[in-house]
């Protein structure tokens, strides 16, 4: 299963190399607005984006008028991601992996989450860069309560099936340039 995913890693980097653009960043927001702004007030994660993943920042800047948004913090390899409150204007500083984070951080636990990837599926089947941290995270936020996982994704970054194992967890939602897509 390792190599698998190794493998399917590899082809998804190069797939989502050859969309990145900011035409399709841009067709993305009003798709992702549609499905966020269902959920004004609740905590929302979004991410700042590394490598060449889709950036939901706009969508964060708009909710954030409306209720807290945070970004996810990596602790060590084995742990959840945690989050940290952040507005359009914080101050922000590297973290690990190259992911900027508030340079201030007040921890909060979002209900709904903007999820980077590499690949997905229509059943909800998610490949990020193999840490599993948000599989971890997703586990331990829907033992509390009711969480929104939304995928967001250059459509191109669509496939057939991720390869999954038992702890993957799945999406609730995909949304790309192209449109939502409820699983
Ligand atoms: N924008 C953004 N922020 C994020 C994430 C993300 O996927 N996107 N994360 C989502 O979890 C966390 C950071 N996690 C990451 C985990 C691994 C690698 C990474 O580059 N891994 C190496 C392989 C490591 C290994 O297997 O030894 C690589 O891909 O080359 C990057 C980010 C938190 N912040
Ligand atoms: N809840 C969990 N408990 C224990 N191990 C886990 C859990 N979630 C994931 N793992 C393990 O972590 C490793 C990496 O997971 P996986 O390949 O699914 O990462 P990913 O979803 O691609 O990455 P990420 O979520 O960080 O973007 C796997 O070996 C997996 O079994």
């Amino acid at each position: 299963m390792k190599t698998i995913k190794a493998r399917a890693r590899k082809a998804a980097f190069a797939r989502r190399k050859d969309v990145h653009s900011e035409a399709r960043s841009a067709a993305g927001v009003a798709n992702l607005l549609s499905v966020v702004t269902e959920h004004k007030g609740k905590t929302l994660s979004g991410y700042v984006p590394i490598r060449t993943e889709i950036t939901p920042v706009p969508v964060m800047a708009a909710m954030a008028t409306h209720g807290p948004v945070c970004v996810p913090v990596t602790g060590q390899l084995g742990e959840p991601l945690r989050f940290a409150l952040w507005t359009p204007d914080c101050e922000m500083t590297e973290g690990a992996f190259g992911a900027f984070i508030p340079a201030t951080r007040q921890f909060v636990e979002p209900e709904v989450l903007i999820v980077p990837l590499l690949s997905f599926d229509r059943h909800g089947g998610r490949l990020g860069y193999g840490g599993g941290f948000y599989d971890r995270t997703l586990e331990g936020l829907r033992a509390k309560r009711p969480t929104l996982a939304i995928g967001y994704a250059y459509s191109a970054q669509e496939v057939d099936a991720v390869p999954l194992e038992p702890t993957d967890q799945l999406l609730d939602a995909i949304v790309t340039d192209e449109g939502v897509h409820w699983v």
